[in-house]
């Protein structure tokens, strides 16, 4: 039978750098995990496609999926609702591969509940002021949603005991090969007993 993936949660506040290392990550050569895109309600930013960055939603739709259970976790962020679609999570898993999801404190909490088994990991910034300079610098929101999302950050931040590891993201390719290690770690750590040797112990 073949094992399933590991299912990989990274989290954080809004503008710690989440969507930088995830691609710095997928652009490794040796990357192996599938990410899932998610759902959303928010509008497409400048160069987002639909499909690649986000599947864009109307609230309606958004709503519809709710109903029929069609997503792992949903939470609503900064008046805008975010979720990860529950089939291509279960069949990339069954099929023994590795998902990786980048989202919310809140969703992150909701995946915990039906997962234990993943792999949570915070990525922290080195400060709020920097991590308020980050989303500044980033341009894309107004200075009402930047100070709504730092009002998140910070409840956000008290959370991050509950998550397996704490990467902080200082620079991109060190968190990037800190979560590297991390994955290669925690698949060492939980083959130990895979089912092959299982079995090549129940045959000796
Ligand atoms: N290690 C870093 N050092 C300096 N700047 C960074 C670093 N990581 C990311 N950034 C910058 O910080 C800004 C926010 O990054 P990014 O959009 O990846 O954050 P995010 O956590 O995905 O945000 P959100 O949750 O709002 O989608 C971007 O302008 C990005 O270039
Ligand atoms: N709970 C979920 N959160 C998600 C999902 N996809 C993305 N996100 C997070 O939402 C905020 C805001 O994103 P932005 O693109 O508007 O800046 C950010 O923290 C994302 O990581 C999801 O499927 N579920």
């Amino acid at each position: 039978m073949r094992e399933k993936g590991l299912l990989i949660v990274l989290s954080g506040p809004s503008g710690v750098g989440k969507g930088t290392v995830r691609k710095e990550i997928f652009a490794r050569p040796h990357t192996a995990f599938e990410y899932s895109i998610s759902m959303t309600t928010r509008k497409p930013r400048e160069g987002e496609v639909n499909g690649v960055d986000y599947f864009f939603k109307t609230r309606e739709e958004f709503e519809g999926l709710i109903k029929q259970d069609k997503l792992l976790e949903y939470a609503e962020f900064v008046g805008n609702y975010y979720g990860t679609p529950v089939d291509y999570v279960r069949e990339t898993l069954e099929a023994g591969k590795d998902v990786f999801l980048e989202i919310e404190v809140q969703g992150a909490r909701q995946v915990r509940e039906k997962f234990p088994e993943g792999l949570f990991i915070f990525l922290a910034p080195p400060s709020l002021s920097e991590l308020q300079s980050r989303i500044v610098t980033r341009g894309t929101e107004t200075a009402e949603v930047i100070q709504r999302r730092m009002t998140a950050a910070k409840e956000e931040i008290e959370m991050m005991d509950l998550y397996d590891y704490v990467v902080e993201n200082d620079t991109v390719a060190a968190a990037c090969d800190r979560i590297g290690a991390i994955v290669i770690a925690e698949h060492c750590r939980r083959e130990r007993v895979s089912a092959r040797y299982k079995k090549m112990l129940e045959e000796n």
